[in-house]
């Protein structure tokens, strides 16, 4: 598996998918049966078989979901069509005073060579005496992908004004926005997302460390989905508002989806061919108020059934919406259905790949969960993306009274590092 299909969020998508490079369910199963544990060799990325945590120990036997593993070399970084992980973290980092690009150079090299070790679920420096911290050591790499941005401000305090690409213009402000200044932006942008929590604390505290005293973090964000293998049939992931969210993303199997996603080879600037921006929203969601209303009402705001994600206008999950449908003279999908407000056919085509994680952090002094989604959007230029269609569900979208922007951020994500390279070595290094 190099790339993952991010409509196929079935299991038995994501064991296909994952062939590739990891170890197929089928001869993953065979294997330990029929081998056992202590007679098989340690299995390298992906393999069957965790590290053992003393020369002495045997392998410990990983399951499907511990075995899987992702490239980190490829066109495009690893962690952006993915399947969106069990357990995610988003953290941006600040440059320390006196850090300028040499530095920064020497901090994606070392993130870059941690992230590669982890990734194949290989140990890296973290402990003391550069032993690894021991967090995963009997974990395997759980599909654990870590993408690399960078603001904004990275490029003044680097000395590379020159490169910054007009892309990462500032968003606008929107009604909406309630934002919180110090949760927003920083110079750096890693998001870490595995299938175990503790790989994903693992890799998330490696390179913490290794940021050193060239970068200290800004803020982090928390998030979560439902873990693989949870659903008995092939479903979309559900948000925390109930709904199955995700249907209606761009395919990897359409003509179009790397143009929408992707900066192309011979774009600009040159860096970022393979490239991809993400914004970042912490939206919270006003739970309370939401789960006071009724199903019919929920459905209404959205346009699709909540069960399974189908368009009011009929059909199934994938069934693509009638907006013009009526039913006693009334539009099927109403005029400000989060849906309707949303597509590309009513924001000349705006396109972007939303890959979010949910989050919870505790109860707020109100009594209300402080809940929502971590919205992540990738697309090739958030002019023709995120931009046009956040601006006009801000005018009239029936599920914006039922959300609060909090937070927010725009990262240039350069293409996937070639053997040899690390990530961002074409603009630090060109
Ligand atoms: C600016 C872009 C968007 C924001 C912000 C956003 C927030 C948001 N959305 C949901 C829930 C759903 N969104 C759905 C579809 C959908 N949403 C956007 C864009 C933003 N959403 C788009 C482009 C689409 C696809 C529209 C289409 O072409 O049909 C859906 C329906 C299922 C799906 O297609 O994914 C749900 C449900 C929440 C909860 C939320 C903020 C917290
Ligand atoms: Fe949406």
């Amino acid at each position: 598996m190099t790339q993952h299909t991010p409509e196929k969020t079935s299991e038995n998508a994501r064991d296909e998918e994952r062939e590739g490079t990891g170890v197929s369910r089928r001869r993953l199963l065979g294997t330990a049966s029929a081998a056992g544990v202590a007679g098989l060799a340690l299995g390298g990325a992906g393999g069957a078989y965790a590290h053992a945590a003393t020369r002495e120990d045997p392998p410990t036997a990983l399951s499907t979901l511990g075995s899987r593993s992702v490239p980190f070399h490829g066109a495009h970084q690893a962690g952006i069509t993915t399947p969106a992980q069990a357990h995610g973290h988003l953290v941006a980092f600040d440059l320390a005073p006196g850090a300028g690009r040499k530095e920064a150079a020497a901090l994606l090299r070392r993130w870059s060579d941690a992230a590669r070790r982890m990734m194949a679920g290989e140990p890296v420096k973290g402990g003391r005496g550069g032993a690894d911290t021991g967090i995963a050591l009997d974990a395997g790499p759980s599909s654990l992908t870590v993408t690399f941005g960078f603001g904004r401000t990275f490029f003044g305090r680097t000395g590379l004004k020159d490169r910054l690409p007009r892309e990462l213009a500032p968003l606008p402000d929107f009604s909406a926005d309630v934002l919180d200044k110090k949760r927003s932006d920083g110079d750096l942008w890693v998001q870490v997302g595995a299938d175990d929590a503790l790989v994903a604390f693992h890799a998330l505290r490696a390179l913490q460390r290794e940021a050193g005293k060239t970068a200290k973090p800004r803020w982090q964000m928390n998030g979560f989905n439902r873990s693989p293998g949870a659903t008995s049939h092939p479903m979309t992931v559900r948000n925390l508002m109930g709904q199955v969210d995700g249907t209606n993303n761009p395919k990897q199997s359409e003509k179009d989806f790397a143009e929408k996603v992707f900066v192309p080879e011979g774009g600009s600037p040159e860096w970022m061919a393979g490239g991809s921006y993400v914004v970042l929203r912490r939206i919270r969601m006003l739970l309370d108020d939401w789960d006071e209303r009724s199903l019919a009402e929920q459905e209404k705001v959205i346009g699709r059934r909540k069960s399974d994600g189908a368009p009011l206008s009929g059909g199934k999950e994938h069934t693509k919406p009638d907006l013009e449908k009526r039913a006693k003279g009334t539009l099927a999908i109403a005029a400000n259905a989060h849906i309707r407000v949303a597509a590309p056919e009513t924001n000349g085509d705006a396109a972007m790949l939303r890959r979010p994680f949910s989050f919870h952090d505790g109860f707020r002094d109100d009594g209300a969960p402080d809940a929502g989604l971590l919205f992540l959007a990738w697309q090739a230029d958030p002019l023709r993306g995120f931009v046009p269609v956040q601006r006009k569900l801000d005018r009239g979208d029936a599920l914006s009274p039922f959300l609060r922007h909090e937070a927010s951020g725009l990262f240039a994500v350069p293409g996937g590092p070639r053997e040899g390279e690390y990530v961002g070595q074409r603009l630090l290094e060109g």
